[in-house]
């Protein structure tokens, strides 16, 4: 019997035992090395070495080589495709409204990454209230602490955290934050059900005094056509001077050379970013400013998180196979999986 094919674009780094595991008798799991996009369709199609796939897992690192899954790439795939399991919680990188149209549903993982997430934003803050980032620079320099001025720097205590897009990352983060303790407010398009009391809602109507609150913005939001920009200069502008913003989620979402204007004029206290609009390349204008603590997109960048990312993509696989769906598909598609 010939089994179906599950193609794994990107590598497997943690979770090769338990992809034996989940696919053992059910499916033939194919390594994807084609080092460009011709000869990954070439080899999807008939006599290729892919033929047969039915499930592609992804990530962003196999953008390296056959580019990110945009239309173009959606389009060419051959009829027999049906999920694409990507790892990440983030799936901009894949172009969904293509795949609605060819009946490709995509999964990512949500969950799994929301700790690794949540404390890169919690160091970031951290850091930005603190200077601590700086510190070591001045440390690091030989010049121990002479380029701190404590007079700039603040307790996260009694402050108050805005979280734009309370998912399970930014909710991971307010649970978080709460300790120490801040106060914490949210915005979002729909209030979220279940979310505790001391997580306060400000809707749209509410947005202005959401964004006057904050003293540290910290930004959860997806990148999506209507996300792009999402922080734009308007908003910036409405955070009291002096406030710091935080970006864990895609460069994207917010207006960067507008968060640089508001660094050079002081309205922006600090700033820390792990996500920038065109990775891997940094702004170097970023680079001079002593009050940002930058990260080079390291949010989940943990064995245990890698690991539960991988095993959670492959996971919905496994279930497609079984049984036509898995936990995790993006809303876009949500509606598509329940008419198959
Ligand atoms: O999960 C994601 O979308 C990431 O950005 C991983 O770093």
């Amino acid at each position: 019997m010939t089994l179906p094919r599950v193609l794994i674009c990107g590598d497997l780094v943690w979770a090769h035992e338990e992809s034996k595991q989940l696919f053992h008798g059910l499916a033939d799991v194919v390594r994807m090395d084609s080092l460009d996009r011709a000869d990954f369709f070439a080899n999807l199609n008939q006599g290729g070495k892919y033929e047969g796939t039915v499930a592609i897992y992804r990530n962003n690192t196999s953008a390296e080589h056959v580019g990110v899954f945009d239309r173009a790439l959606i389009e060419a795939l051959p009829p027999g495709v049906r999920w694409i399991g990507h790892n990440g919680a983030g799936y901009d990188q894949i172009d969904v409204d293509a795949c609605k149209k060819k009946g490709i549903i995509v999964s990512n993982t949500p969950v799994a990454v929301d700790d690794a997430t949540a404390t890169t934003a919690l160091y970031l803050m951290i850091s930005a209230f603190r200077h601590f980032s700086q510190g070591e620079r001045s440390l690091r320099g030989g010049r121990w602490k002479s380029d701190i001025s404590s007079s700039l720097t603040h307790d996260l205590t009694g402050k108050t955290l805005a979280i734009l897009g309370l998912g399970g990352i930014g909710f991971r983060l307010a649970e978080l934050a709460r300790a120490f303790p801040m106060r914490i407010v949210y915005h979002s398009r729909k209030k979220v059900e279940g979310a505790p009391d001391w997580c306060e809602y400000f809707g749209q109507e509410r947005l202005d005094e959401f964004l006057g609150l904050a003293d540290v913005l910290s930004v959860h939001a997806p990148l999506r056509p209507d996300t792009e920009g999402l922080v734009s200069e308007e908003m910036i502008r409405k955070l009291k001077k002096g406030a710091i913003l935080v970006n864990t989620a895609r460069g994207k979402v917010i207006d960067e050379a507008a968060l640089i204007r508001a660094l050079e004029v002081g309205h922006l206290g600090a700033v820390g970013l792990d996500v920038y609009p065109n990775e891997p390349s940094v702004n170097p204008r970023l680079l001079d400013f002593p009050n940002a603590t930058l990260l080079p997109h390291m949010g989940t960048e943990t064995r245990d998180s890698q690991k539960k990312m991988e095993v959670r993509a492959l996971t919905n696989i496994r279930d497609f196979l079984i049984k036509g769906k898995g936990i995790d598909i993006v809303p876009e598609l949500r509606d598509l999986a329940t008419k198959l």
